[in-house]
């Protein structure tokens, strides 16, 4: 048997052992979940906030003490740190915001881009750690803080002649280098044509036969991927170039009875998909809304109104745990109705992926860290509005699950910034020039 296995099939196989773990312990959650009493259910859908706000200020200040420590990925811990606080509403004290300012003020290179520590080598992975970091701190010091010229020099270095981006100096070219390129560009607000010539070409060449975006042309299509991808061509404005029916199908599929999101065809779920995932689920929602125009989602919209899974309890937003998550496909009335079960998603991420101590983890039996408690986060946000009409529409209860108080912030789905801070940033560098 085993000599006649692809790699695929075995592949296949092991994860398929590996789900029917994973949905067990899921699925005992949600037995226990069912089965107690209604206080305690109330209680079990909590969002922890004190505890994430210790858990990630304390993260913060031991970074802060030891920005010394010699690893790549500060930048990283710091705007998953603070994102992940200003999605919970909350800010930092002057001095560890003063701190962080001067750190990445070293990590910048004099020729432009962020480094993951004073010194290295910039890498567009770390450039938009820090962008984002800045800007999620906002005010005139984090912000003027970044040299929007060499910055702009340094995208330009990394400019492949077929169009692409490189990770960094003779790097890898991939989807995430464009994505990190443009972002910082248009947020920053030096996004030329010269930065976008040929980024769309060589996205469209990532998509795969699933619809799906894979990180380089020839590879699988993957969840982080396709994020970017997509982010990176409504930022150029070449998204309809995209086969966006077979996108939206592919990404329909990967949430899954534990009701998270899977990364890739045949994987485990995992919390941090809820925002690779479920963001482009928002992007997609953006489009649609784009100038009342309708994108080439046809395909997908042309279905009868359908159940999209959710019933209501006692709290007017809980669901049946044994329904897995059907997709509603289109109201008729030209309004966007729900593309994924974003209940059940919330479920997942908080009754799944939250720590009672604060953070938030991959899946049960994992430990929590800074990356995957800022994509829960940021994917509880996107679940969050995924049903408002606009970003000044707050959501409806039956939106939210578990008590209101547990609403985030809305992000901007392009960046994955608190908006309010993109807002900031939007009239601070409409205002300035590069030189
Ligand atoms: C902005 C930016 C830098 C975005 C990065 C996007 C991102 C998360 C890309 C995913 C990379 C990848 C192929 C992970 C697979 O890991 P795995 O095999 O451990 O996970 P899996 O089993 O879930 O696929
Ligand atoms: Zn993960």
């Amino acid at each position: 048997m085993d000599s006649v296995e692809s790699s695929d099939q075995r592949r296949a196989t092991v994860s398929q052992r590996e789900q029917w773990m994973v949905q067990d312990q899921v699925f005992q959650i949600y037995d226990i979940f069912a089965n107690i009493p209604h206080k305690t259910r109330t209680l079990m859908l909590e969002l922890q906030r004190d505890n994430h706000i210790e858990y990630l200020t304390r993260g913060l200040k031991q970074l802060s003490s030891s920005f010394v420590v010699l690893d790549a990925n500060r930048p990283w811990l710091c705007y998953w740190i603070l994102h992940s606080i200003a999605l919970l509403g909350e800010s930092i004290d002057y001095e560890l915001e003063n701190n962080v300012i001067d750190f990445l003020k070293h990590c910048q290179d004099p020729n432009g881009g962020y480094g993951g520590g004073p010194g290295q080598m910039p890498h567009l992975a770390t450039t938009y750690a820090a962008v984002n970091s800045l800007i999620t701190l906002g005010g005139r010091r984090a912000l003027s803080s970044i040299n929007r010229g060499k910055l702009y020099a340094f995208l330009r270095g990394m400019k492949d002649p077929s169009g692409a981006f490189r990770m960094h100096d003779a790097g890898e070219i991939d989807v995430r280098a464009c994505y990190t390129a443009i972002s910082v560009a248009s947020i920053l607000n030096i996004l030329d044509d010269e930065l976008i010539k040929g980024v769309g070409n060589y996205i469209l060449s990532c998509q795969t036969y699933e619809g799906g975006i894979a990180g380089e042309p020839g590879s699988e299509a993957h969840g982080g991927y396709t994020f970017c991808g997509l982010a990176a061509m409504i930022l150029i404005n070449e998204a309809n170039r995209l086969d966006l029916a077979g996108l939206l199908d592919w990404v329909v599929f990967r949430q899954g009875v534990e009701c998270g999101f899977q990364g890739r065809t045949n994987k485990l779920v995992d919390g941090c998909y809820s925002f690779w995932q479920g963001g482009v689920f928002a992007l997609l929602k953006g489009l649609h809304s784009v100038d009342g125009e309708h994108v080439a989602l046809s395909d997908a919209e042309e279905g009868d109104s359908a159940t999209d899974g959710t019933s209501e309890g006692e709290d007017g937003n809980s669901l049946e745990t044994d329904e897995t998550c059907h997709i509603k496909q289109g109201v008729g009335d030209g309004e966007m109705a729900p593309l994924f079960h974003s209940v059940a998603l919330q479920q997942y991420i908080i009754l799944c992926s939250q720590e009672q101590e604060g953070g938030f983890r991959d899946k049960p039996g994992k430990a929590r860290d800074y990356y995957h408690t800022c994509y829960c986060l940021s994917g509880l946000s996107v679940c969050q509005y995924s049903q408002s009409k606009d970003e000044h529409s707050p959501p409806l209860p039956r939106a939210v699950l578990g008590p209101y108080s547990n609403l985030l912030e809305p992000v901007h789905p392009l960046y994955n910034v608190v908006l309010k801070q993109y807002q900031e940033a939007h009239e601070f560098f409409s205002s300035q020039s590069t030189s």
